[in-house]
């Protein structure tokens, strides 16, 4: 299992790989299973622009089109002035397949970290269970 810097360092890594030709803002997230894998993910921009995707989206969907539906945690950085904060549709998205006190890690490019759960990243968020099936 790779340790909490270990998956840090993989989000610096894989940040370069980002296409950000309209904000240019580069930004790498990497997300490790609860069976050992890490996927990794960058923003991925369109012309379109809505048509783009966070970085974290990009770490979870590979994991999930792999068979990976449980996580550990998730790392996310980018060059901000303080770790990053993910936006609301990849809290959303974090909130359907990481448990309440599933911790996340923002980081920026000055080494910064600041660790929450996902209830703090996204309280009284919708989840599955709401929908009584
Ligand atoms: O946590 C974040 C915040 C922003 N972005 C992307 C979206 C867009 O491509 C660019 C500027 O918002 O950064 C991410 O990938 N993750
Ligand atoms: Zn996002």
């Amino acid at each position: 299992m790779v340790t909490r810097d270990e998956l840090i360092q993989k989000a610096i890594d894989i940040r370069k790989r980002a296409y950000v030709p309209y904000s240019e803002f580069p930004v790498g997230a990497a997300v490790l299973t609860k069976s050992g894998e890490v996927y990794e993910g960058v923003n991925i921009e369109n012309a379109a622009y809505p048509t783009s995707c966070c970085a974290e989206r990009v770490a979870i969907f590979k994991a999930v089109a792999d068979g990976h539906y449980d996580f550990e945690t998730l790392a996310v950085t980018a060059d901000t002035d303080r770790p990053v904060p993910p936006c609301g549709s990849c809290r959303q998205v974090m909130s359907e397949f990481f448990d309440s006190d599933t911790v996340i890690h923002t980081t920026n490019a000055k080494g910064q970290i600041k660790s929450m759960t996902m209830e703090e990243l996204l309280p009284f968020s919708f989840t599955p269970e709401d929908l009584n099936k």
